[in-house]
C-alpha cells in the first residue's frame, strides 16, 4: 500500500524545509505511531518501521529517513503538549504539526464550561486553531441554550454541533476540519464515535493483535488516519485522552482574550479585579457584559497552570541535585582509587 504524502499534509513548504535532506538522498515520511524506540513512518512508497531510539519523535512529526533509521526530525510547527507523567521533568508531546484541535464537548444542559475553557487553553497553546465540537445533539432537548452558554466560553472559536447517531452536522464539520486534526475531550464524550464517522475507519477495533512476518505478535494500530473528503488527517493517540495543562500561559491568555482585553482598561496594570477603583473587568461584570463565572474560571486555570509550572521546576531542581551528587561521587571515587597517590 502506498500513500500520497499530500493526503498526509505534505506541502511545498514542508518540501522546502526538507530540501537539504532530499539533496542528501533521504526519504520524507510522517510518523504514524511511536512505540519503544521504534516508529511507523508513512512514506510515498508505503509504511516503514524505523528505528527512532536516538530521536525525539512523536505522532505527526515529519522525518527524514535513511533506510530504516530516522535521520532527522523536521522542526515542529505546532505541538500539543501535556504535563508529563510523574518521573519526567518536561512536558510530553502528544502530537506534532497539528492544524486543528477539536475540543469535544457533549451537549447536555449544564454543560461544563470550565472544562471546555481548560481544553481550549491547551488547544491555543499548541499553536493550532481550536474549534469546539458539540456532540450528541440528538440527545439534548435544548441545543440552542447550550450553544449560547458555549459562545461565552469559546471566545473567538467556532462551535459546531453534530450528532454522529443522527448523522447531522457532519458535512459542516468535515468542511471545517482541514489539515492535521486532533480530538480532545473527556472519556465518553463521543470522540471514538466521531472519529469513526469522520474517517470511515472503526478506530475502536484498530487495537487488534496481529502477527508480523516473523510470526511475532504485534499490535497493529495506526494513529494517523486520512479524513473523509481527502482534506486532512486525524491523529488519534491514546495519550490524548485526559490531558492536563502544561505551561499554557500563552494559551490561557488567548482563551480568555475577552477578559484580557477588558483588563487592559483597568486603572492599575496589576489590577486583581477585586475591589480596586477603576476596574474595567468588575465594571463589565456589574453591567452584565462578562459572566462572573468566566473571571473565576480564568483565575482557577491560572492557579492550576502556576501549580503545574512550580511542580515541574521542583522536579527539575531535584534532578539537577541528583546529577550533581553523582558527579561529586565520581569525582571522589576518582581521587580515592588505589594507586592514585591521594587517600
Ligand atoms: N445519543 C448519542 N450518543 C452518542 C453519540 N456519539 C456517541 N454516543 C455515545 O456516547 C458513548 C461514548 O462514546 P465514545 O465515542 O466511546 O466516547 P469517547 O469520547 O471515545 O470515549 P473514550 O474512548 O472513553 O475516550 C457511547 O455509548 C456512544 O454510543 C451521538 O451522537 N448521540
Ligand atoms: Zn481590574
Amino acid at each position: 500500500m502506498s500513500f500520497s504524502l499530500e493526503v498526509l499534509g505534505w506541502s511545498t513548504s514542508w518540501a522546502d524545509t526538507f530540501a537539504p535532506h532530499a539533496a542528501g538522498g533521504l526519504t520524507p515520511g510522517r510518523v504514524a505511531r511511536v512505540d519503544r524506540g521504534r516508529c511507523d513512518v508513512l512514506t510515498a512508497s508505503g509504511p516503514v518501521r524505523a528505528e527512532s531510539a536516538r530521536a525525539d519523535v512523536c505522532t505527526g512529526d515529519w522525518v527524514a529517513l535513511s533506510g530504516h533509521y530516522v535521520h532527522a526530525v523536521l522542526p515542529r510547527r505546532t505541538a500539543l503538549v501535556r504535563a508529563a507523567a510523574s518521573g519526567v521533568s518536561s512536558g510530553q508531546t502528544l502530537a506534532a504539526n497539528v492544524d486543528v484541535v477539536a475540543v469535544v464537548v457533549p451537549a447536555t444542559t449544564g454543560v461544563d464550561l470550565g472544562r471546555a475553557e481548560r481544553l481550549l487553553a491547551l488547544a491555543w497553546e499548541s499553536g493550532a486553531r481550536p474549534v469546539v465540537v458539540l456532540t450528541k445533539t440528538d440527545a439534548c432537548p435544548d441545543v440552542g441554550g447550550v450553544l449560547d452558554a458555549l459562545a461565552g466560553a469559546a471566545v473567538g472559536v467556532d462551535v459546531l454541533p453534530v450528532s454522529a447517531v443522527a448523522g447531522e452536522g457532519l458535512d459542516a464539520l468535515t468542511a471545517e476540519l482541514t489539515g492535521t486534526v486532533v480530538l480532545v475531550g473527556q472519556s465518553g464524550v463521543g470522540k471514538s464515535t466521531l472519529a469513526t464517522a469522520l474517517t470511515g475507519v472503526d478506530l475502536a477495533v484498530q487495537d487488534v493483535r496481529g502477527v508480523d512476518g516473523k510470526g511475532r505478535h504485534t499490535t497493529v494500530r495506526r494513529e494517523l488516519i486520512p479524513l473523509r473528503g481527502g482534506r486532512g488527517v486525524l491523529i488519534d493517540t491514546p495519550g490524548l485522552r485526559g490531558v492536563g495543562l502544561y505551561d499554557a500561559s500563552d494559551g490561557l491568555t488567548l482563551a480568555f482574550a475577552d477578559v484580557e482585553a477588558l483588563a487592559g482598561g483597568c486603572r492599575f496594570t496589576d489590577c486583581g479585579h477585586a475591589s480596586e477603583p477603576g476596574c474595567a473587568v468588575r465594571a463589565a461584570i456589574d453591567a452584565g457584559q462578562l459572566p462572573e463565572r468566566r473571571l473565576e474560571s480564568y483565575r482557577k486555570l491560572l492557579r492550576e497552570n502556576e501549580w503545574a509550572a512550580a511542580r515541574t521546576d521542583a522536579r527539575l531542581r531535584a534532578e539537577r541535585r541528583r546529577s550533581e551528587r553523582v558527579a561529586h561521587r565520581q569525582y571522589r571515587n576518582q581521587w580515592n582509587r588505589p594507586g592514585h597517590g591521594r587517600r
